[in-house]
Order: C-alpha cells, then sequence, then structure tokens
C-alpha cells in the first residue's frame, strides 16, 4: 500500500491522503460508541446536518487531519460530534473500510474503523451532527448510506471489517462489495 502525498487539484496536505491500487483515497476514521441501557445494547450514530452526506444517518467520525493518528482522529470527531470525551485507551480498533465513488473520485475515502464504550456519558447535539442512540437490531438503515448492511451488521458482532465499497454512478447505490 503506497502513501500519496496529496493528490493533485486538492488542497491536501500530506498524510491526508493515500493510495491503493492505483486509487487515491482521503483518510477518515469513524468510531461506534456502544452503551448498553436498561438491558439492551444501543450503538451511538447520528443525523448529519452539515458538510459531506447531510441528511444520512452516519457513524461519528470524520477526516483524519495532517499527521493526526487514526486513533487521535476518532477520540477527536466522537468529541467535536457528540461532546463524549474518550481517551485513546478506550478505543478499540475494529477494522478498516474502503469506500470509492468512480463517478466522483474526490470522494473516495479510507476509515479506519474503531469501537468504545461510552459508560454513562451523555451525547450532545452539536453544529454538525444530532447524536443519537439506535437498539443494535433495529439501525434506521433507509436513513443510512446504503452499503451499510454490507459491513455494520459484521462491526456490531465484533468481527473485525476489512471491507471494499464501490458506490453506483449515482453515488448512492452500492455497485460492488467485498469482504475479507
Ligand atoms: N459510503 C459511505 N458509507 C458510510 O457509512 N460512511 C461514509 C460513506 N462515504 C463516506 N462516509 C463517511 C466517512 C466520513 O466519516 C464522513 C465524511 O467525512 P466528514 O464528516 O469529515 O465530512 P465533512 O464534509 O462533514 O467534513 P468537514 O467539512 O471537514 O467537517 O462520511
Amino acid at each position: 500500500m503506497a502513501r500519496a502525498t496529496g493528490v493533485p487539484g486538492t488542497p491536501a496536505l500530506p498524510g491526508e491522503w493515500q493510495t491503493i491500487d492505483g486509487i487515491a483515497y482521503r483518510n477518515v476514521a469513524l468510531c461506534f460508541l456502544f452503551r448498553v441501557h436498561d438491558g439492551v445494547r444501543e450503538v451511538l450514530l447520528g443525523l448529519k446536518r452539515t458538510g459531506f452526506g447531510t441528511g444520512r444517518v452516519v457513524a461519528l467520525g470524520g477526516k483524519i487531519d495532517g499527521q493526526e493518528s487514526a486513533v487521535d482522529a476518532a477520540v477527536r470527531e466522537v468529541a467535536e460530534e457528540s461532546g463524549i470525551q474518550l481517551s485513546a485507551a478506550d478505543v478499540r480498533s475494529a477494522g478498516r473500510i474502503t469506500w470509492s465513488f468512480p463517478a466522483q473520485p474526490g470522494w473516495n475515502m479510507a476509515a479506519h474503523l474503531f469501537t468504545a464504550d461510552a459508560g454513562n456519558a451523555l451525547p450532545v447535539a452539536g453544529e454538525e451532527i444530532e447524536p443519537r442512540w439506535y437498539t443494535v437490531d433495529a439501525l434506521p438503515w433507509n436513513g443510512m448510506w446504503q452499503d451499510g448492511p454490507h459491513w455494520i451488521p459484521a462491526l456490531l458482532d465484533g468481527h473485525p471489517v476489512d471491507a471494499r465499497i464501490v458506490m453506483a454512478p449515482d453515488n448512492e447505490a452500492v455497485d460492488s462489495a467485498v469482504l475479507e
């Protein structure tokens, strides 16, 4: 896996993009937070209010800045999007996933996936995300990215994810999903 120093035409800093099999992806980190509430296991997702994916229910996370580590990015994004302050030691790796958008390659992303226990922490809504707990058995799939059912159930079951998603020309449907 070769690292790119940036993508022509973008203001990306070194380290914010990587190339895999000749395709450039922006590095992002996602973190799924869990709690048990009244005996029911729940996961924290959020309604995206601004930026990429506005209107969808998404996992907390976002772009990895500059030379920041993926874990540090996950901790920072969780704090920014939910107000919940984790430490790096709280966060467990849950695998990785790439999303490529052949019709819009500037949207390609490679995500480091993480999970963490939220304990009794209460999320608060910010400008970018309106966080909400969902029962793990009843996720709002219709409001989420269409690739979610291909990989999120495995992650919820505790299996490491190694997935490559290719989006269809409409940038909405899934063209192919390969899970290792
Ligand atoms: N097909 C897909 N399925 C999915 O579940 N999540 C996806 C996805 N394609 C992208 N994402 C996620 C990864 C990343 O966390 C998020 C987009 O990153 P950001 O939230 O950082 O975007 P923004 O445009 O809001 O960024 P900023 O303007 O830097 O805040 O969308």
